[in-house]
């Protein structure tokens, strides 16, 4: 299959020029912003470390006016996923919209913003700077719609070499957990032991985190989010063949019937490396594989890392 430059998933913008980078950051903000406030409304006493920067509220408001103008054309590529529809979001409209970087965040903000707060921010871009070698991929869905099987097939035909990840794996292995739940014959998940495990193999780039959730993770860990989907019936008899309890099988086929998976990635990710795929036959897994490798190439080729 022929993967060109209009029809790929996504383009990736080219993050370090500066128009880009003050749109890119203000909307990272925002939806880190809004992963921290899900955190702290799981947890009001996590709430201290979220505040131990001067200035977070005011940033906020500040950040919240930059991405109302940041919506506005802005000349550089801007990614729409064509249909609510699955199938149709495999081939996402490209608009290249035309008017100059003029309604781009306006820098007559930045006074009202902590010096300190600012280095901050700059120092923390220019850490970031030496990007990865290879992306990393994040595939996701409910229990038993591919997931593993997937990512070991891409593990297998990547053109680099890619780290598997099986997360709910490591949580029993490396015991990232709080004790084991006997009803829902599952373990109870210690999220940070989780991402403090994964934190020190992401510099290099080209892990394969494979878990049924995925707003945990930050963004930085995610240049392309796979969210498996499968008709709930099929589901039904894939995770009977495991012999769950009847609640676990009931309650994940709701998950797959409520677009649970789906509506978190979109809400934790940009709508650009969010794509949705079927995993109902092999030929669907052999299919979606390809389309990976072809994405893993154009990700590489826009990241000046292809030979
Ligand atoms: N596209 C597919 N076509 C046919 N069978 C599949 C497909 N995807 C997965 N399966 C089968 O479904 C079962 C569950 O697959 P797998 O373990 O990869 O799911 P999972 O999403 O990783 O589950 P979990 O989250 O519980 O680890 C396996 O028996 C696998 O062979």
């Amino acid at each position: 299959m022929h993967v060109d430059e209009q029809s790929a998933w996504h383009r990736i913008p080219k993050e370090y020029t500066c128009d880009n980078f003050k749109q890119l950051h203000t909307e990272t903000y925002l939806r880190e912003s809004k992963k921290k406030k899900k955190k702290i409304e799981r947890n009001p006493s996590s709430l201290s470390s979220f505040k131990s920067r001067p200035g977070e509220e005011v940033r906020t408001v500040m950040m919240m006016k930059s991405k109302q103008e940041a919506d506005k054309p802005t000349g550089m590529p801007v990614i729409h996923p064509s249909s609510s529809s699955f199938r149709h979001a495999r081939t996402p409209n490209v608009n290249f919209s035309s008017s100059p970087t003029s309604t781009s965040p306006k820098l007559f903000t930045l006074p009202l913003l902590p010096l300190p707060h600012i280095l901050h921010t700059y120092a923390h871009h220019v850490r970031r700077a030496p990007r990865p070698q290879r992306s990393h991929h994040v595939i996701t869905g409910t229990p038993g719609t591919g997931k593993s099987t997937h990512a070991a097939l891409l593990a297998e035909e990547s053109p680099v070499p890619l780290q598997h990840i099986n997360v709910g794996e490591w949580v029993k292995e490396r015991g990232l957990h709080e004790g084991y739940d006997e009803e829902w014959q599952s373990y109870t998940v210690d999220e940070d032991k989780v991402l403090d495990e994964i934190e020190p193999l992401t510099a290099e780039g080209g892990l394969i985190l494979d878990w049924h959730t995925c707003e945990a993770f930050p963004e930085r860990w995610a240049d392309l989010v796979v969210v498996l989907r499968c008709d709930h019936t099929l589901l039904w008899e894939r995770l009977e063949k495991r012999n769950y309890p009847l609640k676990k099988i009931q309650e994940n086929n709701e998950a797959e019937i409520m677009d649970v998976v789906i509506d978190e990635a979109r809400a934790s990710y940009a709508p650009e490396v969010v794509v949705e795929l079927r995993s109902e036959s092999a030929e669907d897994m052999q299919a979606n594989v390809a389309r990976i490798v072809q994405w893993i190439e154009a990700w590489r080729r826009d990241h000046g890392v292809a030979e």
